[in-house]
């Protein structure tokens, strides 16, 4: 089977995307992880299907929702596993609808896309999209232990549709030290898996307002990556919540892969960034 993909990144955050608009082309996880795969296939962070709600079974919870949900984002993992939800990756997916024409968006307009962790509400920006990460949720005390991490950390969970634990780590040269080619281990072991993002403050932690830090982050699924979206709304929710009363709303996170913008408005997370689309190809799957 040919499968024609466009390869996009958000921050270095890098997907296959392809479209199968009628839900014509279930793949299954071998399949998705070889078109993830650098060395054998087209190679990613994550693959992304456009395909309408319609034609999904999750899409009946979508559409009731939110009936303006056309398009759905069909998110996996590079190993083949579903996420709930991709920061980077929905802000690649609207680019993608509108390069094929799917979608028409000006900028400062706004779309309903369908995703496994509920609608999210995407505005095209003048560099980007912004999105409406929804509720979310910071509680939760774990204990996590990585490489070259001396002593184990306390982290805080936060799910902002999908989960992930935030552990705060002394400075610059703690944070380059990790070694993050094996999966940090949690303890208690979350449930459905968790993204493990470490940060440090920047020096100073606000200025004009703003706060600013840096991360890193190993993703559930995918391993390291160069950056990661609800990584990023989590790890500035996390530095919030622990700076206490007169943290600010807006955050900047440095990651290797560049910078996102944060933003918290009442009890809903909106994270901004750029997107590109690299190259079109057709593979052989
Ligand atoms: N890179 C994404 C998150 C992708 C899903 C994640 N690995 C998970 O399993 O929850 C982002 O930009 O948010």
């Amino acid at each position: 089977m040919d499968i024609a993909f466009t390869k996009g990144h958000g921050t270095g955050n890098d997907f296959v995307l392809f479209a199968d608009p009628d839900g014509e082309l279930e793949l299954d996880a071998a399949q998705l992880a070889a078109l993830a795969d650098r060395h054998f296939g087209v190679g990613g962070d994550g693959v992304i299907r456009a395909v309408r709600s319609s034609a999904l079974p999750e899409g009946t919870a979508v559409l009731a929702e939110d009936p303006d949900a056309e398009w759905f984002m069909d998110y996996h993992n590079a190993d083949g596993s579903p996420a709930e939800m991709c920061g980077n990756g929905i802000r690649v997916y609207g680019a993608y609808l509108l390069s094929e024409g799917l979608l028409e968006l000006g900028v400062g307009e706004t779309v309903a896309i369908g995703t496994r962790g509920g609608v999210r509400q995407l505005t095209r920006t003048p560099d980007g999209f912004e999105v409406d990460l929804g509720p979310y949720l910071v509680a939760g005390e774990a204990i996590v232990a990585a490489r070259r991490l001396a002593v184990d950390r306390p982290g805080l969970a936060v799910g902002v549709g999908n989960p992930h634990v935030v552990v705060a780590l002394a400075d610059d040269a703690e944070l380059d030290a990790l070694d993050l080619g094996e999966a940090p281990v949690v303890t208690p072991t979350p449930p459905d898996g968790a993204n493990v993002e470490f940060v440090v403050p920047a020096e100073p932690l606000i200025s004009g307002g703003v706060g600013r830090i840096r991360m890193r982050v190993h993703e559930r699924g995918s391993g390291e990556t160069l950056s990661c979206g609800t990584g990023a709304a989590a790890a500035a929710l996390a530095t919030r919540s622990w700076a206490g009363d007169g943290a600010p709303d807006a955050w900047r996170v440095r990651v290797p892969g560049g910078e996102v913008g944060v933003r918290v408005e009442g009890d809903h997370v909106f994270l901004s960034g750029p997107a590109e689309l690299v190259f079109d190809g057709v593979v052989a799957l």
